[in-house]
Parts: structure tokens; sequence; C-alpha cells
């Protein structure tokens, strides 16, 4: 971590009234003495943060272009903590892959990914690491424009899958569309889950990450809104070793699916890009299709995913909500 967060007052994790009225007055005698304006508590020292969303799956964005921060699994948790942090599905640490090298954090470059390129560093809400976030690559993307980090409409965001190609076809501070070059769609062969007291056969699928895409023919969208997806469900461990990200979806009708996800790392979380990559693949599948385009709906809004030649591009929204500072003692007294 960088010293900078870490100056006698911002590590002291005493959150006293006391110990709050010394860290102002020395915030004001500080301001006092370089004629400045006192700034409002927590502008002056404090990590970056934007909070952005893409059909729903939320993240917490954070600018972290050294690589210096320490995004250590209990911190990650408890930031994704809707109830002691800012909330979130998962953490995107925006960095290039250069920087992430060098510090440490990626061990080498993943193939096609090079040292200038962007890397959505992802985590998931309980602090695990995952390879691929689909939905998080597009509010990344989002992210890079609407700041002025990236120029381009077209460039490459790197990922521990892989080189993810992206298009960012409009955008604003607040809303993009974008679409993403998913990679290659694996087949793994059949397995089941159960969720909710029920079990759901479907195929194992890897698009950079896990996933068991369940298309159940009996499934209405009314009966896959009433399914229990609270308990974590289970799943044959031997065949997921590093666990799976788990899709319950409705048959293909007229190129659409309305689909549900119980992720990995997270929860049940209200879209899942990777998952609805996946979905669409069991979906063209089961209807006796390879390649197409499916519209997923998912419980935070649709997106298009189009299979071709055992590749994927999902194309859909991304939402900037705001962004502001993260209060260091805070941070300081997770250590
Ligand atoms: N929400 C993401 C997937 C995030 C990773 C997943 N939970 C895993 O552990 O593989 C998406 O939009 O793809």
């Amino acid at each position: 971590m960088s010293d900078e967060w870490d100056s006698d007052w911002t590590s002291r994790p005493d959150g006293s009234a006391a110990a709050l009225a010394g860290r102002l007055a020395a915030r004001m005698a500080l301001f006092a003495g370089v004629g400045e304006p006192y700034p409002p508590l927590g502008s002056m020292i404090g990590m970056e943060f934007s909070k952005g969303h893409g059909t729903e799956n939320d993240f917490v964005v954070l600018p972290d272009l050294d690589a210096r921060l320490d995004l250590r699994a209990d911190r990650v948790a408890a930031l994704c903590d809707r109830r002691r942090g800012l909330g979130a599905d998962g953490v995107l640490r925006v960095a290039r892959a250069g920087a992430l090298r060098a510090a440490g954090v990626l061990d080498a470059l993943p193939e096609g990914v090079g040292d200038d390129d962007w890397f959505m560093d992802y985590r998931n809400g309980d602090g695990s690491i995952a390879e691929m976030c689909g939905n998080g690559v597009r509010v990344f993307a989002h992210y890079l424009r609407a700041t002025g980090l990236e120029g381009a409409a077209e460039f490459v965001v790197g990922s521990r899958a892989g080189a993810r190609p992206v298009v960012v076809h409009s955008c604003d501070g607040w809303t993009a569309d974008v679409s993403v070059g998913m990679g290659t769609v694996t087949e793994l062969g059949t397995s089941s889950a159960t969720v909710g007291g029920q079990t759901f056969t479907g195929l194992g699928i890897d698009v950079g990450n896990p996933h068991l895409a369940c298309v159940e023919d009996s499934l209405t969208a009314d009966k896959l809104a009433a399914l229990d997806l609270t308990a974590a469900p289970q799943f044959a461990a031997d065949f997921f070793p590093h666990g799976v990200n788990i899709e319950i979806l409705t048959p293909l009708v007229d190129g659409v699916v309305d689909m549900r996800v119980y992720e990995r790392g997270v929860g049940e979380t209200r879209s899942c890009g990777t998952g609805t990559v996946a979905a669409a693949a069991a979906a063209l599948r089961a209807d006796g299709r390879e390649e197409g385009e499916v519209r997923v709906r998912v419980p935070g809004g649709e997106v298009l995913v189009a299979v071709r030649d055992g590749a994927a591009e999902l194309r859909g929204p991304s939402v900037l909500v705001g962004s502001g500072r993260i209060d260091d003692d805070w941070w300081n007294a997770l250590a």
C-alpha cells in the first residue's frame, strides 16, 4: 500500500469523537498553514472510487494506475459488503497490465495481453479472484472512456482469461453501450446441480471462467422468477474443482431466454455477463444449433449474445452511478 495512504493521522483506527476532532483539527491546521480553504471531510486523502453496474451486476471501480493497492480478500469483502462497506457484487481495479506485472499482482501476462493494455483486475464480492467478468468489462471500458483515460472507442481490455477486445458504441458520463469479444466458448460436458431443492441438469461451459448452464424445458419466466436461489447450490465438485457459476434458464423461444444465476464467490446476482454467454451457448445447443444470436433477459435487464465459430460476442449497457473517496481511516482499520 502507498505511503501517502498511511500518514500518522490516517492510519489510526480510533473512531472516537475525540480522535475524530483531533484529525479534523490536524486537517484544518494543515490547510490553514498553506492558505487553502478547508476541504470537506474525506476529500483530501483517500482512494478514489466509482460505482457502476452492467444490467445491475454492480461493481466498485478502483483506479490504481501504479498498482499500489493491497487488494486483500478481507478488504475487498468489506468494500463489497452492502451494510459495512460501499456494497457491490465485485471490484474492478483499473491499471495497465505492465503495472500489475511489475507490482507482482500478475505473475505473467495472459496470452494476447501486452504490458500497455488496460487490465481488469477483477475480484468477487467475497474477495476471491475470478478469471473474467463480462458485465465488469463493459463497465471497465465505459469508465476508461468517461474519465478520458482512454481516447479510442475500440481497444483491448486484458483479463486473467486473456485479451478481450471492446467496442464502445456510445458513451457519456452516465451510460454506455458496449460490445465485448468474449473469446472461445468451450463445452465441458453434462453435469447437474441442486438449486432451491430442485435438481437441474445442464451443460458445463468454460468462457474463461466455469459455468453450468441449465436449460429447463418446463420453466416459464414466471416459474423461473419463483425459484429460491438464496442458498448456495450443490454441484459436482469433481467436475468443477474450482467452483462454478450456475445459470438456470428457460428454453430458447423466438431468440429469447430468461435466466437467473448463482455466482461463485458472490451468490445470486441480477446478471452475469459470462453467464449470459454460457446460457446462450447452452440454449442454442438445446435447440440443435451451434451458432446464432440470443437475447438473454436477466432480473437486471437484458443483453445480446452472438455465438459464431466457437466464440462469442456480448453486447449490453453500462451505467456509472457516481464516484467519491474511500476514507483512509476506514481502509486502514481493516488491516
Ligand atoms: N458477474 C460476472 C462474473 C464474475 C465472476 C464469477 N463470479 C466467477 O467467479 O467466475 C460476469 O458478468 O461475467
